[in-house]
């Protein structure tokens, strides 16, 4: 066997379920930008410790789950009473929850002592204490960790199951780009049905469907009804983003939605809006993350070609476009198969990654 055919035999993957890689990419991604920490394994302690929080997050997010939402003075029972699972809960999801910001950042402190200096000081000129940094740092690795991962899930699924979007994303890249070159964040005005292929794969899947709950400060009015303060409020996003009238055939994976004579269609409800959240508290992260996902697919794009697994006799496995729910919404396990465009481009990942 050439070089060449071996590397690419290499890169020939099956993936029995890819909703278990994206977590790592995108929790190594986190951690290399918030702690500027390199995690080259799913294995490594900081990403594992934010996939174990954004679990528990899932499992006691959703308000009015457990008894005691609606009822506070429940946290007074004692723990070894029947039923008082949900304080057992809390403990364990607790140290994950200190361990969360407080293992990183120990590690990057000690070995970075100019990171206090970097924060530096607050609106009245007073230095910060560690206590901020440390929150804010675990805020980013934790809020950025698992959403990624859910979209990243989302785009490979709907590459496997809308091979046509494939293709015309991949002749669109083939023809701006020269050969044997990734693509590059410059690139975006040239690359529009990238772009709106990013749009899809969040509008698709919405990674929070029912956002994070939030609770009115004052009283607010809405289209004439009195919302008064303390209210909890949320919001369907998921409504929106398949809103019939806004996104014909909402269940469909159709970039082309977003664009009008090959550019990208200003008239097209922007949904950065709903998919981020609203208000003060819209996602942070949502332009970053954006332009991640953009060069994410784009580069996976210009070199690999997705497909359906086929199973021991060679049949097609088709997988379920269904959701895991939960407060973050991921695809179901799928399989889905990996593989080079050409000799040339798995060279080019090769290369990119010797
Ligand atoms: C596909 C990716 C992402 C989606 C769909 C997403 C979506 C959201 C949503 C819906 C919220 C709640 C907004 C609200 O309360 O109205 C949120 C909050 C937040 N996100 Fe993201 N996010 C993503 C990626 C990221 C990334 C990459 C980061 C960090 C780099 C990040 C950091 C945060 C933080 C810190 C909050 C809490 C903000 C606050 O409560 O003030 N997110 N995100």
């Amino acid at each position: 066997m050439s070089t060449s055919a071996s590397k690419l035999s290499l890169l020939i993957v099956p993936y029995p379920d890819l909703t278990n890689e994206t977590p790592s990419m995108s929790g190594a991604a986190m951690l290399d930008l918030t702690y500027a920490l390199n995690s080259q394994s799913g294995e490594d302690r900081f990403v594992q410790l934010a996939e174990q929080a954004n679990q528990a997050l899932g499992e006691t997010a959703n308000t009015g789950l457990y008894l005691v939402d609606a009822f506070p003075m429940l946290k007074y029972i004692p723990r070894w009473i029947p039923g008082a699972d949900f304080k057992r809960k809390a403990s364990k999801f607790r140290q994950i929850a200190v361990a969360l910001p407080e293992e990183p950042f120990k590690d990057v402190i000690t070995k970075d002592l100019s990171l206090m200096e970097t924060f530096g000081r607050d609106a009245k000129g007073v230095a910060y204490t560690e206590d901020v940094p440390l929150k804010t740092l675990a805020s980013i690795h934790g809020g950025g960790a698992d959403t990624t991962a859910s979209t990243l899930s989302a785009f490979f699924l709907a590459m496997t199951l809308f091979p046509e979007v494939q293709y015309k994303a991949q002749r669109e890249l083939d023809n701006v780009l020269s050969s044997g070159r990734f693509p590059e964040l410059r690139d975006q005005p040239s690359l529009p049905y990238i772009t709106a292929v990013v749009k899809e794969s969040l509008r698709w899947k919405p990674v929070i469907p029912l956002n994070v709950v939030h609770r009115l400060m004052v009283d607010d009015d809405y289209h004439g009804y009195l919302l008064p303060r303390g209210s909890f409020v949320v919001a369907t996003i998921r409504a929106l983003l398949y809103d019939e009238a806004a996104y014909p055939d909402p269940s469909s994976f159709n970039p082309d939605r977003f664009l009008k004579n090959g550019e990208l269609d200003p008239n097209v409800p922007d949904l950065a809006t709903a998919a981020f959240g609203f208000g003060r508290r819209m996602c942070p992260g949502r332009h970053f993350v954006q332009d991640l996902l953009w060069i994410t697919f784009a580069s996976v794009l210009t070199t690999f070609t997705i497909s359906k697994a086929v199973d021991e006799n060679g049949i097609e496995i088709t997988p379920d476009a269904a959701d895991n729910p939960g407060l973050i919404s991921h695809p179901k396990p799928f399989q889905c198969m990996i593989r080079p465009r050409s000799n040339m481009h798995a060279e080019m990942v090769a290369a990119a990654t010797d």
